[in-house]
């Protein structure tokens, strides 16, 4: 079971006095900081554009959970329709063909089960997983070279905003750009200062202001990149992370075929299996040292949105719908 909410929805219970509105107003800012590692992480030269933004919370269901092997959110591609029987990925509509990236933040991780995996396209082999964690970023290619699903959560309740872009600004999600024009009129940006300096400055992967540390910390999270399954070329305060994500970000299996070693600047595509991650850290950092060393991401050099295919289009999966289908939910 899960329930959803848009940024809109978000700005608009802030706005009604039903939840603070600086929670919406966070809600908004960090997908924003999110979009702009995005755009850092792989190299991209033409910006991402919100294609479609909401909170999820999952919660375990009151069934026996042991020995649970079935999954919170089916394994689906989000620019395509999986087939796992054929290994195929049919991308046209009803998929949402437009995505070219996507990105996870989670938010908490007080709760059991609920792990994200990475898989093949037959949908069963694992490739690589990801313990959920407050301020962690997963993000990968929308396309077929990236299905993944959520294991099943089987104790408490797990919450994660997800991201769609895309690189074509006519598929924008028009209700962020109310919810922005609501913002601005309702209050001042929390890091008004931090978005600023962002925009006027090429962003560098983890450079983080104290504005920003202090946002995040503020919701126990700070940004770090790395590949998943490549070592990120860390600098000396990353010791403590890396060995937690030992633990915690598990590559099953590596493929060296699609990993990538460019330099960070390198031109993207969707179809990189390279993954972005935000890991949680226990207080900021005043200078904001230990973010800029991390910032060597491993990405594909020659990455671009993978080509349209023309195959028959199935019937949208439930995962798709899960997706996009709870706009009017809280
Ligand atoms: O919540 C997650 O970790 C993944 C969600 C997802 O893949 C989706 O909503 O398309
Ligand atoms: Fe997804």
């Amino acid at each position: 079971m899960f329930q959803g909410v848009t940024v809109l929805k978000a700005v608009k219970l802030g706005q009604e006095g039903a939840v603070p509105l600086k929670s919406a107003r966070l809600f908004f800012d960090v997908s924003e900081r999110v979009k702009m590692t995005l755009e850092s992480y792989f190299g991209l030269d033409a910006p991402l554009y919100f294609s479609y933004s909401h909170l999820v919370c999952r919660s375990a269901i009151a069934e026996k959970q042991e020995e649970r092997e079935d999954l919170s959110h089916a394994v689906h591609a989000d620019n395509c329709l999986l087939v796992s029987e054929l290994n195929e990925c049919v991308k046209e509509p009803p998929a949402y063909t437009h995505r070219d990236f996507s990105a996870i933040l989670y938010l908490n991780d007080d709760f059991e089960g609920g792990d994200f995996i990475f898989t093949e396209l037959d949908a069963k082999t694992v490739t690589a997983e990801v313990r959920p964690q407050c301020g962690r970023v997963v993000g990968f290619g929308a396309g077929k070279e990236n299905p993944h699903g959520v294991r099943a959560v089987t104790k408490g309740q797990r919450c994660a905003v997800a991201l769609w872009f895309t690189l074509d600004p006519v598929h924008q999600e028009k209700e962020r750009i109310q919810a922005e024009e609501m913002l601005r009129m309702f209050s001042t940006p929390v890091n008004a200062e931090f978005m600023q300096k962002e925009v006027s400055e090429t962003p560098e992967p983890q450079q983080a202001t104290p504005a920003l540390a202090a946002q995040f910390s503020a919701d126990q999270g700070f940004v770090e990149t790395k590949s998943d399954d490549k070592p990120a070329e860390k600098g000396p305060d990353a010791a403590a992370d890396s060995e937690r994500d030992k633990t915690e970000t598990k590559p099953v299996k590596t493929k060296t075929d699609t990993k990538a070693k460019a330099a960070p600047k390198a031109k993207a595509k969707a179809g990189d299996k390279a993954k972005t991650k935000t890991a949680s850290k226990p207080a900021a950092k005043k200078d904001g040292k230990q973010v800029k060393t991390q910032a060597k991401p491993a990405v594909k050099k020659d990455a671009k949105p993978a080509a349209k295919k023309t195959v028959k289009a199935a019937a949208k999966t439930d995962s798709e719908k899960d997706s996009e289908s709870d706009k009017q939910e809280l």
